[in-house]
C-alpha cells in the first residue's frame, strides 16, 4: 500500500515538474526579441498541434490564408515556419538554399534511416554530399537511367499483359496495387540486381501496406519530435512507437536479405553490376572511406531505404492520382488517348522513343502534379544559420516546410484551382524541374530530388501504355462523381481508397 502511494506521488511529482518546466520554457519564448513571422496564437505546451488535423498540409494551408504565406506555428515546443507562396518558396529554396538545406532530427526518419545514415534525412555535410554524389553516379544519372531502358520496357510490357488478362475476363484491376509493380520491378532489378523477394510475402504484409506504412512513419508527427523530454512516453501509449519498430524490422529483414545475397554472389565471383555491389566493393573490409567516414552495414541499409522507399512508391502514387483524375474527367482522358493513338498507331507497345511526341500527356502530368504533389510539405528543412525572410527573422535551427500542396491550389496563381484542366499549361513555361516555384513536385536546390529523371521516365512510359492499350471504365454502378479522393497521410500523400478500374480492349469499346 505504502509502495503504491509512493509510486503515485513520484509519478505526480514528475508530471508537475514537466508541466512547470514546459510553462517556464514557454514563458521564455515570448521574450524573444526577434521579429518572427506571424502565426496562430499557440497554447501552452502543445502550441498549435491541436490545429493540425489528420492532414496537416490542408490545415496549414487554411491557417496560412489567415496568418500569411510566411507563418510560424509551434508544434509543441518546436517553432516551425510554413511557406505557402511561390515568392517565399523561391526565397527559401533558391536565395537562402544554403542557409536552409539541413534536415531536422525526427523520430520516424531517424529510426528508418539508421540514425540519419541515408541521403534524404542526413544533415547537410560531407557524408550527405558524398552519398548523394555516389547514388547519382551509380543509379540516377541520365546515362545510367538511359542504360536501363530495356528493363523499364520489359516491366511495362508485363504490366500490359496482366491488365490484358483482366480486360479479357472483364474484371476490375486494383491499380493502387498493380501500378506499384513496374516501379518495384525497375528499382529492384536496377538497384538490387534482382526481382523483389522476401518483402510483401510475410503473412499479412503486402508490399503496398509496407510502403504506405513506411511513408506514414516518415511523415508522422510523433510526440517525441515536439516534446523532447517526455514525448516518447506518449508515443509508447499511443502505439506509434510499436508501429515504427514493426515497420523498421520488416524493412531491416529485407535489406539484410539483399546484402546477404550480394555477399554470396561475390563469394561465387559473380559480376558486380548494381549499387549494392558498388557499396560493398567500395567499403567492404575498410573501416573508413576516403573522407574519414566509418562505413558500416547500417550505412548500406540506410541508402537502400532511400532507394527503395523514394524509388518505388512515388511513381506509382503519381500514376494512381493521374488515372483517378482521368477517369473523373473523361474529356481529358479521350483527348489524351486520341493524341497517343494517333501518334503511335497500332504498335503493340509505346516505347521511350515515342514519348517526345506526346505533348498533351506532359500537360496532363503537370496538372496531376499540381493537384497531387506527393511530398505535399516537401521534406522538412532546418536552418543552419539566422537569416531574414521578407523582413522577418528566421533563427538558426528553425524547422521549415514548404506547402507545395497549398501553392498548387493558390487562387492567386491558378484560375479555378480545384478544376483538373491540363490546358492551363499550354504555352506556359511552367515546369516541374525546380525552376518554377508554382510547381515544386521534386523540390529544388541542393536538397531537390535526384531521382526525378529516373522516376518520370517510368511514369511517362507506363501512363502512355495504359492510355494506348486500353479504355478504362469505372466498376458497374459507380459514377465519376463517386470516385473517392480522400488522401492518405504520410511523407507522400497517396490515394487512401484503392483505385479500381475495369480495362477494356479498345477494339471492344462501344466508343470507337
Ligand atoms: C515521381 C517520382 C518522385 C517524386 C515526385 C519525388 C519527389 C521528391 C521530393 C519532393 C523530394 C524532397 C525535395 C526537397 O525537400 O526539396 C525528394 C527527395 C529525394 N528523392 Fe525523390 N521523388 C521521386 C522519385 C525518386 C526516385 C526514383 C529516387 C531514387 C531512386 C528518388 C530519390 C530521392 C532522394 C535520395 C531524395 C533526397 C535528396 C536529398 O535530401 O538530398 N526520388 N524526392
Amino acid at each position: 500500500m505504502a509502495l503504491a502511494f509512493f509510486s503515485f506521488a513520484f509519478a505526480m511529482a514528475i508530471v508537475v515538474l514537466v508541466f512547470g518546466l514546459s510553462l517556464l520554457a514557454w514563458g521564455n519564448q515570448g521574450k524573444n526579441k526577434n521579429n518572427l513571422p506571424p502565426g496562430p496564437p499557440p497554447l501552452p505546451i502543445i502550441g498549435n498541434l491541436h490545429q493540425l488535423g489528420p492532414l496537416p498540409h490542408q490545415s496549414l494551408w487554411h491557417l496560412s490564408r489567415v496568418h500569411g504565406t510566411v507563418m510560424i506555428v509551434h508544434l509543441g515546443r518546436v517553432p516551425t515556419v510554413i511557406i505557402s507562396s511561390k515568392e517565399a518558396a523561391r526565397e527559401v529554396l533558391m536565395t537562402h538554399d544554403l542557409d536552409t538545406c539541413s534536415r531536422p532530427r525526427l523520430a520516424g526518419p531517424g529510426r528508418l534511416s539508421y540514425n540519419y545514415l541515408d541521403i534524404a534525412f542526413a544533415p547537410y555535410g560531407d557524408y550527405w554530399r558524398e552519398m548523394r554524389k555516389l547514388c547519382i553516379m551509380e543509379l540516377m544519372s541520365t546515362k545510367k537511367v538511359d542504360g536501363f531502358r530495356f528493363i523499364r520496357e520489359e516491366e511495362a510490357e508485363a504490366l500490359l499483359q496482366r491488365i490484358g488478362d483482366s480486360a479479357v475476363s472483364g474484371s476490375a484491376v486494383n491499380l493502387s496495387e498493380e501500378l506499384l509493380r513496374p516501379s518495384a520491378g525497375v528499382v529492384s532489378r536496377v538497384a538490387f540486381g534482382r526481382s523483389f523477394r522476401g518483402i510483401g510475402s510475410d503473412k499479412g504484409n503486402d508490399l503496398v501496406d509496407i510502403l504506405h506504412e513506411a511513408m506514414a512513419m516518415l511523415g508522422s508527427f510523433p510526440a517525441s519530435d515536439f516534446f523532447p523530454y517526455f514525448g516518447w512516453v506518449i508515443d509508447r501509449f499511443s502505439g506509434l512507437h510499436r508501429r515504427l519498430e514493426e515497420n523498421f524490422h520488416v524493412l531491416d529483414r529485407f535489406y539484410e536479405q539483399i546484402i546477404e545475397e550480394h555477399l554470396q554472389d561475390r563469394k561465387e565471383e559473380q559480376e558486380e553490376d548494381d549499387i549494392v555491389d558498388f557499396l560493398l566493393s567500395k567499403y567492404k573490409g575498410q573501416t573508413e572511406s576516403g573522407d574519414g567516414i566509418v562505413f558500416t552495414r547500417n550505412h548500406i541499409k540506410a541508402i537502400l531505404m532511400d532507394i527503395f522507399i523514394a524509388g518505388v512508391d512515388t511513381g506509382s502514387i503519381l500514376l494512381v492520382w493521374t488515372m483517378t483524375e482521368l477517369v473523373k474527367n473523361p474529356r481529358v482522358m479521350k483527348k489524351l488517348q486520341d493524341e497517343i493513338r494517333s501518334r503511335i498507331g497500332n504498335k503493340r507497345l509505346v516505347t521511350e522513343d515515342d514519348l517526345g511526341q506526346l505533348q498533351y500527356m506532359k500537360l496532363v502530368l503537370k496538372e496531376s502534379m499540381r493537384l497531387h504533389p506527393l511530398a505535399v510539405l516537401l521534406l522538412p528543412r532546418e536552418t543552419m544559420r539566422h537569416f531574414k525572410l521578407f523582413g522577418y527573422d528566421i533563427p538558426a535551427g528553425t524547422r521549415i516546410h514548404v506547402n507545395v500542396w497549398g501553392i498548387g491550389r493558390d487562387p492567386n496563381l491558378w484560375e479555378d484551382p480545384e478544376v483538373f484542366y491540363p490546358e492551363r499549361f499550354e504555352n506556359s513555361p511552367i515546369d516541374y524541374k525546380g525552376q518554377h516555384f508554382e510547381l515544386l513536385t521534386f523540390g529544388c536546390g541542393r536538397r531537390g530530388c535526384p531521382g526525378m529523371y529516373m522516376g518520370m521516365t517510368l511514369v511517362e512510359l507506363v501512363l502512355a501504355n495504359l492510355m494506348h492499350g486500353f479504355d478504362w471504365r469505372l466498376p458497374e454502378g459507380t459514377m465519376e462523381g463517386d470516385v473517392d479522393m480522400e488522401e492518405g497521410a504520410g511523407i507522400s500523400v497517396y490515394k487512401k481508397v484503392p483505385l479500381l478500374l475495369v480495362p477494356v480492349n479498345p477494339s471492344c469499346s462501344a466508343d470507337r
